[in-house]
């Protein structure tokens, strides 16, 4: 079967510009990805729909703006968006609808499917395909994973994601959870990795092989902390595997290497700080902010990371960095 790509790199990836993409850039970038013939293209400020917040960080451009670039722009790839209950409201779902996506990913923590169900449903009422993302997958085991994926096809999903959102998962454990997801649903299945262990590419093909649906990437790993799987090494490997992905691997490289190269801020490296937030399991978003906390409060991130580890903080409580920050502080006799 033919594994279907999404390319995130303008979502996911917009953490990595400190959410900056222009209208100009998303254009370019949709054109050569629908040039490429990938599928699915992702569109949202990084922390979905109205994640323009001074908690999340602003959008230096309107996200509606930025969708509709990208819906103006594809002949043949889908545009999607990513949508956080809490975050975004039915609100800004039925305008991003009203703009012509075609699909919206709903992201919830990995217990939390039933905060989705009104989401899925509206989602249907507005003609768009909908998915469902359990973030922070490597929090649970594949048993738990499959009721809460269970439950969101009863919502009406289309697919559910195991999502690696802290990079924390190794190959035993993917494909433990995409094949306990096969086995309880009838929908398909995806994986969404982040890179904080160097084994996002790897985990993409382990998740293909236990019957994963659809896969994530974005250009040159562009995401939140480490990245994400690189979607042009992606679909070189699957090449190399004789696996078609339809996408054609040359236009996908130029634009990685000649639009989205120069518009990041540097390389995306596993460096001491994301590594040791996939080791400790900490979500990727949250980076940024224990880079900033470390700094205010005179800690180290490493720290910080190793904290907020040990507490099993979720997404949605970024509030928990500074306090872990000001704690440690406070315990080395620091002034705050
Ligand atoms: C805000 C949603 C979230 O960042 C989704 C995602 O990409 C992940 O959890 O990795
Ligand atoms: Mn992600």
């Amino acid at each position: 079967m033919k594994p279907r790509i999404t390319d995130t790199t303008l979502r996911d990836g917009s953490h990595a510009v400190s959410h900056s993409f222009s209208p100009e850039q998303v254009r370019e970038i949709v054109g050569r990805l629908d040039e490429a013939g990938v599928p699915v293209i992702e569109v949202s400020h990084g922390a979905g729909l109205f994640g323009s917040t001074i908690q999340q960080g602003f959008s230096v451009h309107p996200e509606l703006d930025l969708i509709k670039a990208a819906v103006e722009t594809a002949k043949n790839s889908k545009i999607a968006s990513l949508f956080v209950p809490g975050i975004g409201t039915s609100e800004e779902l039925r305008k991003a609808a009203e703009i012509g996506i075609s699909a919206i990913r709903i992201a919830v923590h990995c217990t939390e499917a039933d905060l989705t169900e009104q989401y899925f449903r509206l989602a249907k009422e507005l003609g768009l395909e909908a998915v469902g993302f359990l973030m922070m997958s490597h929090m649970q085991p594949a048993s738990v994973l499959a009721e809460q994926a269970k439950l969101m096809e009863s919502y009406g999903a289309d697919c559910v994601y195991v999502v690696d959102s802290a990079g924390a998962l190794v190959p035993t454990g993917v494909r433990e959870r995409v094949s306990a997801l096969k086995e309880a649903v009838s929908i398909e299945i995806g994986f969404h990795a982040h890179n904080n262990l160097g084994l996002a590419i790897g985990n993409s093909i382990t998740a293909l092989e236990a019957g994963a649906d659809q896969i994530d990437g974005t250009l040159r790993g562009l995401g939140a902390g480490a990245g994400n799987a690189p979607t042009e090494t992606l679909v070189a490997a699957l090449n190399k595997m004789e696996v078609d992905t339809g996408i054609n691997l040359a236009v996908l490289m130029d634009v990685a290497e000649d639009v989205v190269a120069p518009i990041m801020p540097g390389p995306i490296v596993i460096d001491r700080d994301n590594l040791l937030s996939g080791y400790a399991g900490v979500y990727n978003s949250f980076l940024l902010h224990v880079r900033h906390g470390a700094e205010k409060f005179g800690v180290s991130p490493a720290e910080i990371m190793e904290e907020l580890g040990k507490r099993q903080a979720t997404a949605g409580q970024e509030d928990w960095i500074l306090d872990v920050a000001v704690e440690l502080a406070e315990k080395k006799g620091l002034k705050v």
